[in-house]
């Protein structure tokens, strides 16, 4: 985990971060998800040690794919994990479908977003959407951001809160609020614009090791 950089990057240069450091410098897309489980894990650890009961929240996309890799982590340190998806995961592929089954056969159960199933809960963790989110939520989707902000735990939201436009700060339909925001690779734009600042709350940064050389190549789209 290092200092909050300067650099401030649209959602589209982020993911030629990501495309860069997977294809020229040969860090596995499902390496970078990894390490972004095990750094948000370790950071919900010590904003909140004394947590026994974590539900991540997940979605249908690499976003998602971390907050299964969390509560892997989460199960394997002895914490009560539960796991909810909003979406029947049939979209989920790749990764993130590799990390679903990996915390399946590890014991833990997925089981469909219901609001009775956030009670209990020390933490939310909001594994909705990141970088992909490219329309306002609708539908189920809207319904859980709005039951998560109604819920009285905290809630940590991996890479941004679900519903903020990573490049402007607005809110798509609804958009998470969340006591702390652990974010990868680059800082977005939004996360300093309109509700980007009430939405995040906390901002911590993790540059999941890609090396500095990648940077280099993405030219910032602001600073802050
Ligand atoms: N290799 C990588 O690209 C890495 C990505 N990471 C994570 O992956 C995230 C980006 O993942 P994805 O690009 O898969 O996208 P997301 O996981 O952000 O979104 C999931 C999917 O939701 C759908 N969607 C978008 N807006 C929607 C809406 N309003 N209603 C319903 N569905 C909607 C899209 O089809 C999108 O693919 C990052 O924010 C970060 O958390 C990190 O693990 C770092 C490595
Ligand atoms: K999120």
């Amino acid at each position: 985990m290092t200092e909050l950089p300067r650099q401030l990057y649209r959602a589209d240069q982020v993911r030629e971060l990501d495309r860069i450091a997977i294809e020229a410098y040969g860090i596995p897309g499902a390496v970078l998800m990894e390490r972004a489980g095990r750094a948000a894990f370790a950071r919900l650890r010590a904003r909140w040690p004394g947590a026994r009961h974590v539900t991540v929240i997940c979605g249908v996309g690499n976003n998602a794919g971390d907050g299964f890799v969390l509560a892997c982590l989460a199960h394997e340190a002895g914490l009560t994990v539960t796991v909810l998806q909003v979406d029947d995961g049939a979209r989920l592929r790749g990764d993130a479908l590799a990390a679903q089954r990996r915390l399946q056969a590890a014991g833990v159960a997925v089981q469909p977003f219901a609001p009775a199933r956030l009670q209990d809960a020390d933490v939310l963790v909001d594994a909705l959407f990141g970088t992909g989110l490219d329309r306002p939520l609708a539908g189920a989707w809207r319904a859980a951001v709005e039951v998560i902000n109604a819920a009285p735990m905290p809630v940590l939201a991996l890479d941004i809160p679900s519903g903020l436009h990573a490049d402007t700060g607005t809110v798509l339909g609804a958009a998470v609020r969340a006591a702390l925001t652990v974010t990868f690779i680059g800082l977005k734009l939004g996360m300093f614009l309109e509700a980007g600042p009430v939405c995040c709350g906390e901002i911590l940064y993790d540059d999941l090791g890609v090396p500095a050389a990648v940077f280099e190549r993405v030219q910032p789209a602001g600073f802050r």
